[in-house]
């Protein structure tokens, strides 16, 4: 790591991308990306709207492939064969409307061989998910809470959180915070978070990356930043205004 606090050292990757590149409809969304996280730990992936944070996401679960350039997880190169492996939140997922929660989460427990039964329960209390309510009748909060208790409840050894956020009152998003933070005291499991929130996750990162215009504008240390005097969000703000 450098004294500005950008990572440079390289360690066990849970996920690496590098010189990717990706274009939709001949338009660059993604240009010369290159980018590591280690093993562990708790990424924020932050930038402004449009900036490719969806698409890069989008890629490292296999969803879509890049035109060039390296994507690995642990390792080995990704593609949809590799879901098994991670845990996807997306922006815009939607769960089946016509069933209730607890229908849902029985279905999801018999797709997912790493599902963890336990974890469900506790998750389903702490999030305040109620197995009767059905899920069309949710409101947009509702629906996150229990997405996000689908995406906790299996023990893939990589979490990408695309926006968990959108739509979550404060409380609520206290609770899914205390639920990310329990996960992650187990040990070898490593989150990727695309957020808008820089303040209130901003205590839960261990490390940022900052993405703009489809390209990487820094990999941060947290740490590193604290104790050069500067918090998560006004490093940010120095990239970004
Ligand atoms: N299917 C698509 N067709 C055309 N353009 C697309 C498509 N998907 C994404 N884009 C464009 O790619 C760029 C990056 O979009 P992306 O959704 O990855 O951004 P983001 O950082 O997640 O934004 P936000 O914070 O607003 O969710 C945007 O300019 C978007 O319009």
């Amino acid at each position: 790591m450098n004294s500005k606090g950008m990572v440079t050292s390289k360690g066990r990757s849970a996920v690496r991308c590098e010189e990717v590149q990706v274009a939709i409809k001949r338009k660059p969304i993604l240009s010369r990306v290159s980018f590591e996280i280690p093993v562990g730990s708790l990424t924020g992936l932050l930038g402004p709207n449009g900036a490719g944070k969806s698409t890069l996401m989008r890629l490292l679960t296999g969803l879509l492939e890049p035109d060039d350039g390296v994507v690995e997880l642990f390792g080995r190169p990704a593609g949809w064969e590799r879901l098994g492996e991670l845990s996807f939140l997306p922006d815009r997922g939607q769960l089946p409307a016509h069933l209730t929660a607890g229908e849902w989460l029985n279905l999801a427990s018999g797709i997912y061989p790493d599902w963890n039964k336990g974890r469900e329960a506790e998750l389903a209390r702490e999030l305040g998910v109620y197995r009767e309510k059905k899920i069309g009748t949710m409101s947009r909060g509702e629906e996150a809470r229990l997405q996000l208790l689908t995406c906790l409840s299996r023990e893939a050894p990589l979490i990408i959180l695309d926006e968990p956020f959108a739509g979550v009152d404060m409380i609520s998003r206290e609770r899914i915070s205390s639920a990310v933070v329990s996960e992650m005291a187990d040990g070898e499991r490593t989150f990727l978070i695309a957020t808008h929130d820089i303040r209130e996750m901003e205590q839960l990162f261990d490390r940022i990356v900052l993405i703009g215009g489809g390209t990487i504008q820094g990999e941060f240390d947290v740490e590193t930043l604290r104790m050069s005097g500067r918090s998560v969000e006004s490093c940010y703000r120095e990239v970004f205004s």
